[in-house]
């Protein structure tokens, strides 16, 4: 097992409620209002702004070039990658760059990226990729699964687009990137003793993701 399956299993019930949440079990079977999606896509564009300050954070707390080449791998997925594919999967969905720049941050955006750069701030590159690891790793897996689930009906699947971002090549790249750079990290840095405070962070932001589908889905309410 690596040290993302050991962090799954030691925060089973938060990875759950995470990876199992109504608003991805809705955008899987279609059901999910357009609003809800609508709100988690306005949020996410002011999430992946705090998440890419995360990875520069990752860059300031490396301490090999190793570490501060896979920080900026993280960073330029975000630059580079993903907030590209987000401000035109945002158009689509008739939110233009004025409305993001426009909306107001959500308690739940503000407490799960607030909580990840704490950690990065406060603890030491380990905690942070830690913390970092339910977005990058989970997205991947989230995204996957549904198209696995899915099957050749994606291609007329009302949240098509978002799927097939993340169960895409580019991405499951980035995640496969990501876990074994965090296994290696943690077995450089990591004592058992810290294990449980790691898992404790993980679990964490887990359910931080978990109420930011929650805050999807409320918004369609
Ligand atoms: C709430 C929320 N959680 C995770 C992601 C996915 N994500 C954010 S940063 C990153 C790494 C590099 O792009 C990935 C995969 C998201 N968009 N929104």
């Amino acid at each position: 097992m690596d040290i993302f399956d050991r962090l799954k299993v030691a925060a089973a019930a938060d990875w759950a409620a995470y990876v199992e949440h109504d608003f991805l079990r809705q955008m899987g079977d279609g059901s999910l209002p357009q609003a809800a999606f609508r709100t988690y896509l306005a949020q996410d564009y002011l999430f992946l702004i705090q998440f890419a300050r995360a990875y520069a954070l990752a860059t300031y707390k490396s301490r090999t070039l190793a570490d501060m080449r896979a920080a900026k791998a993280g960073l330029s997925a975000i630059l580079d990658l993903e907030m590209d594919l987000h401000i035109r999967l945002c158009g689509r969905w008739g939110l233009s760059p004025a409305d993001l720049e426009a909306a107001p941050e959500h308690q739940a955006t503000v407490a799960y990226t607030r909580y990840v750069l704490d950690c990065g701030q406060s603890g030491d590159l380990l905690d942070l990729h830690v913390a970092l690891a339910p977005c990058v790793i989970g997205y991947a897996e989230i995204g996957a699964r549904l198209a696995a689930a899915i099957g050749p009906a994606l291609e007329s699947h009302p949240y098509r687009e978002w799927i097939g971002e993340y169960a895409g090549e580019a991405f499951q790249n980035v995640a496969r990137d990501a876990r074994r750079h965090l296994d290696e990290l943690a077995a450089r840095a990591m004592t058992e003793r810290r294990f449980a405070d790691l898992a404790a962070l993980f679990g964490k932001a887990s359910r931080l993701e978990a109420d930011f589908w929650q805050m999807g889905l409320d918004g369609a309410r």
